[in-house]
């Protein structure tokens, strides 16, 4: 399978390559010549897969160039009973009772990885594949991210000690949860460097694009990316859809409607990519907070980035984003491929204009890709909380609340609707405190982490000054061996 960039660049290579470079040399996002489809009895046929099997199906037709025996083993690897603490990997919880018409709510579990959001599923399988692949290239990586809470602690959990990886990790300065901060501040592992940036998540996902787009600076320090802007990201989170769907046991060919969640949009693009793939997905709905261009979006027809100083902080601060990256991905399928025009609307975007689908050909192709939003306030997330742990005996985290609420919204009488729990409340519990009036279990490995020592840097939002550092950063690295 070859890549090409949204905005018209051909030929970036095999899966390997885009894996390693991340973002394109034009600065859109790798995306597969095609994507292959399957039929419903084929993705049938993979029923009772263990998740790493499933997987395997389900990846193997993207990438061509890493060796079948190889990629399933890096895959074993990853998706264990050790590492997810349950045996299904993404268990899938009933929310109250399925009903006689076979619809009912559940929820995806997808948090009970190492660092207890979603980001886990992908990140697990990006640390094995980096190192995979860098050992046969006999190469290193410097991982430059941006994080509003989740991805960062997921990147560092899965790169921790990686020989050949560094982690570099933006996040808004005193933006995350307490906990989020203690799980990434309290590594002071060698390869982990975090930067509190003085700005909000778009402003460091701006300067990660900003670095990449200099690419005499990328190929000298080796630059990649671990944010979904990389494709092996959504190609990795694709895969839970299947086995959510898989679990259901429905006949084959019957749909279930997905409720995901949404900020950068990697999450809700990754479902979309199994739709694209043949799953049978009715709605994908699009849950927003009060930072809601997406719901604009799906709402009005009209995309219309919010500038950094007018993003919102909210109760669920990891989906406080202005500007979602894989919006861009989104795009260029609906209009079948047209790079030329993502191109032209990503100009218009870096701008400040709008992209304005109304009364077009592609508003109608919008409307008929099963995608649905909605968004939710703090006073919704509080009474979710409430009324779920209430009336299921289920506590659930503010983001994850923002799904149920909005998916609960567009439920179909004899059409399962899969919430995605993107993190465990343990992650938020001052919010989930003050809905339930007591604190979430925490797993017993982080008792205690807000007390640990913290190691971070606080950067003004400058591109030059983030150079500096990592230059400077590396240097010191160099001179240490
Ligand atoms: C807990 C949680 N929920 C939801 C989201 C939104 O997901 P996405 O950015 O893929 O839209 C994030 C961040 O990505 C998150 O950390
Ligand atoms: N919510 C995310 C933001 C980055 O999302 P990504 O999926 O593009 O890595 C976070 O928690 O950091």
């Amino acid at each position: 399978m070859k890549y090409v960039s949204t905005r018209g660049m051909q030929d970036l290579g095999s899966f390997s390559d885009v894996l390693l470079s991340g973002l394109a040399p034009d600065g859109g996002l790798a995306m597969p010549e095609s994507i292959p489809t399957f039929t419903p009895a084929q993705i049938g046929a993979w029923r009772g897969l263990s998740y790493a099997d499933l997987a395997f199906e389900v990846m193997r037709p993207f990438i061509s160039d890493i060796p079948e025996d190889d990629l399933r083993r890096l895959l074993r690897a990853t998706y264990t009973e050790e590492a997810f603490h349950s045996e299904a990997i993404t268990p899938l919880t009933p929310l109250g009772d399925a009903g006689p018409d076979g619809g009912g709510l559940f929820l995806l579990e997808l948090s009970n990885g190492p660092s207890l959001a979603f980001k886990d599923m992908a990140m697990q399988f990006l640390g094995q594949v980096f190192e995979y692949v860098l050992e046969r290239r006999d190469e290193h990586l410097n991982i430059l991210g941006a994080t509003s809470g989740d991805t960062g602690s997921a990147a560092e959990y899965a790169m921790l000690g990686k020989a050949r990886v560094n982690v570099f990790m933006l996040s808004p300065h005193g933006r995350m949860s307490a906990f989020q901060q203690a799980q990434m501040f309290s590594l002071h592992d060698d390869n982990i460097f975090n930067i509190a940036l003085e700005g909000v998540f778009d402003d460091c996902q701006d300067l990660v694009k900003a670095v990449n787009a200099d690419a005499e600076f990328k190929a000298r320090y080796d630059i990649g990316a671990v944010n979904s802007i990389n494709w092996a990201r959504v190609l990795a989170q694709a895969v839970y859809y299947f086995r959510a769907y898989l679990t259901l046991n429905l006949p084959d060919g019957q749909e279930a409607d997905f409720s995901v969640p949404s900020g950068n949009f990697g999450n809700v693009f990754a479902g979309y990519l199994a739709r694209s793939m043949g799953l049978p997905v009715g709605q994908l709905i699009v849950a927003t907070n009060e930072n809601d261009v997406l719901n604009d979006f799906f709402t009005g027809g009209v995309y219309h980035v919010r500038p950094a100083e007018q993003v919102a902080m909210t109760s669920s601060p990891s989906m406080d984003i202005g500007k979602a990256s894989n919006f861009e991905r989104y795009l260029y399928l609906i209009t079948g491929s047209d790079a030329p025009q993502t191109h032209g609307w990503w100009q218009d975007v870096g701008e400040g204009r709008p992209v304005d689908l109304r009364g077009t050909p592609h508003w109608d192709a919008v409307q008929a890709s099963g995608l649905k939003s909605g968004r939710s306030t703090h006073t919704d997330r509080l009474n979710t909380i409430r009324r779920v742990d209430r009336e299921h005996g289920r506590l659930i985290d503010p983001h994850t609340a923002d799904g149920v609420l909005i998916g609960e919204r567009y439920q179909r009488p004899g059409v399962p609707m899969i919430c995605l729990e993107t993190a465990l409340p343990a992650k938020f519990e001052e919010t989930v405190q003050e809905a339930v009036g007591r604190l979430p279990e925490r797993p017993a490995r982080f008792e205690g982490i807000e007390g640990a020592p913290k190691r971070f840097e606080v950067l003004p939002n400058d591109v030059q000054t983030l150079k500096d550092f990592i230059t400077a950063k590396l240097a010191g690295k160099l001179a240490t061996i």
